[in-house]
């Protein structure tokens, strides 16, 4: 279920407000904080903030509506307040407070700057935004798991990730949202624009088109192009199962995975976890197992039937989940019930990672799995991908790499997994929190070393000398 919460503003005139939280309480609704806007002899006016699941959400308000003795006087969703106005601005770095700063900013000094990068297109790095500015690009086909909502309704999952960008790697980041879902067209628009971006992060761009737009932009652009819910995922996974496996004393060559969800995320994980050593995959989609030897007209599902690690025994979601170690869903919500996980092998590991809401209720899943991970932020274990792209990205411009590659991935994944000290790891706590204040120093750090062992590093960074 999904939680909101309200701030109603009320004024209670012969009602305590003990009777006021009862009721509130009694249609489903958690009170947060209670903030007295006014008050006089016999009403005072009062900001309630409340949590509330969706479907209560109308109950509570009807509720405090019904009650005599109290005017609700307005109510306001935080979330939505949250996004009024939209949420990243733009800033200058410097003010302009005279005709000379003027004249130098502008024109005609901005003239000079502009041919010193005619003559020498590298100085764009130094005296423009390029060095540290990353367009976050969507074209709204696979917006979170709501599925193709077009590219304005996907503006505020992009404008989240921009402030992501800034506030934990200090990258600046610009949403775009765009018009189309043409694979040529997309294409040709991101080239058009790179130029002034030193990055291109990919977002929520649906499977299969996301395979070639991500495979061409990287080949025809000398700036990294990164499909974050492919490989941003990916790498938050296989940091996670790291630690998870050190949790319940498995090793990544004997479990058993299956991967629901064959799409951006579900392919990048199963290719992932080949390379960290899984010998017994079954990837799953609409149709049921993906098997070896079978035949398929996608050619990324093609290339998983062709992998000897993956099983070929077919079957649906819930036949093949029995006797699994590990599931990982990037599908969508609701697909599995306690009674299909009952059935996993000991000591299950679950990563229901579907958003807004996971493949089963976390209260369902926890009475009968070892260690279980969402992508949400309300609950313990958050594998999402903002623990990946603001450290990869400032390792990534720092080094001026010209692209990602596997090695840097792994290496990312590697150090998000140490974050968390042998000492600290447990079934709750197996992924560090995107707060924690090691995850993008260590990211950023890893990336940089391997991006130079690896060649693809154009500068190095001073404290890499
Ligand atoms: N926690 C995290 O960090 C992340 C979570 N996700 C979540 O994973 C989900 C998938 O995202 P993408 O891979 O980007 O989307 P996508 O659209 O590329 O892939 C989704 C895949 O799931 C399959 N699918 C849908 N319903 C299914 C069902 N009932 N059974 C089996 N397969 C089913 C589709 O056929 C498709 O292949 C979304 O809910 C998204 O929010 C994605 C990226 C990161
Ligand atoms: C987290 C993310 O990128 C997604 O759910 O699509
Ligand atoms: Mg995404």
């Amino acid at each position: 279920m999904a939680y909101n919460s309200l701030i109603a503003r009320v004024e209670l005139t012969h009602v305590s407000f003990g009777e006021v939280a009862s009721v509130i309480g009694k249609a489903g609704g958690d009170i947060i904080s209670i903030d007295v806007i006014s008050s006089s002899g016999d009403s005072s006016v009062r900001d309630i903030t409340i949590e509330v699941g969706d479907s209560e959400e109308q109950q509570v308000v009807e509720n405090l509506k019904a009650m005599s003795g109290i005017k609700v006087i307005n109510v306001s969703d935080r979330t939505f307040l949250s996004h009024l106005g939209g949420k990243v601005s733009v800033e200058s770095k410097i003010p302009i407070k005279n005709r000379d700063d003027l004249s130098r900013v502008y024109t005609p000094g901005v003239a000079r700057v502009c041919s010193a990068i005619h003559e020498d297109e590298r100085k764009a790095y130094s005296l423009t935004i390029k060095r540290n500015t990353v367009a976050v690009i969507s074209d709204g086909s696979a917006v979170l798991g709501l599925g193709d909502i077009g590219a304005l309704a996907s503006a505020p999952v992009m404008e989240g990730k921009a402030m992501l960008f800034k506030q934990l790697g200090d990258v600046d980041a610009f949403p775009i949202c765009l018009d189309t879902q043409d694979t040529e067209e997309i294409i040709r628009t991101i080239k058009n624009i790179a130029p002034i971006f030193g990055g291109i992060n990919l977002e929520d761009i649906s499977s299969p088109r996301c395979f070639e737009i991500e495979e061409r932009l990287t080949k025809e652009l000398d700036i990294p192009v990164f499909h974050d819910d492919q490989h941003g995922t990916a790498v938050v996974v296989i940091a996670g199962l790291l630690n998870a496996l050190k949790v319940v004393g498995k090793n990544i060559e004997d479990i058993r995975v299956v991967v629901n969800g064959i799409g951006a995320a579900g392919v990048a994980i199963c290719k992932m976890l080949l390379s960290a050593g899984v010998k017994r995959l079954v990837p799953v989609d609409f149709e049921g197992a993906i098997i070896h030897g079978g035949e398929y007209s996608y050619p990324m599902w093609q290339w998983l039937a062709e992998q000897e690690q993956v099983e070929s025994q077919p079957g649906t979601l819930k036949e093949v989940i029995q006797d699994a170690d590990v599931f990982i869903g990037v599908s969508r919500a609701g697909l599995l019930n306690g009674e299909d996980v009952e059935k996993m092998a000991a000591d299950p590991i679950v990563f229901a990672m579907a958003n807004p809401n996971p493949e089963i209720a976390p209260e369902e899943a926890l009475k009968h799995v070892r260690v279980f991970a969402t992508g949400r932020s309300d609950y313990p274990n958050q594998i999402n991908n903002v623990l990946v792209f603001p450290g990869i990205y400032r390792g990534a411009l720092d080094c001026r790499a010209s692209l990602i590659n596997e090695p840097m991935k792994l290496a990312a994944a590697r150090a998000i997994a140490s974050v968390v000290t042998d000492k600290e790891l447990n079934e709750q706590y197996i992924i560090p929190s995107i707060f924690n204040e090691h995850v993008v120093e260590k990211v950023r750090d890893a990336v940089i070393e391997t991006a130079i062992l690896t060649g693809v590093a154009r500068r190095i960074p001073p404290d890499f000398r």
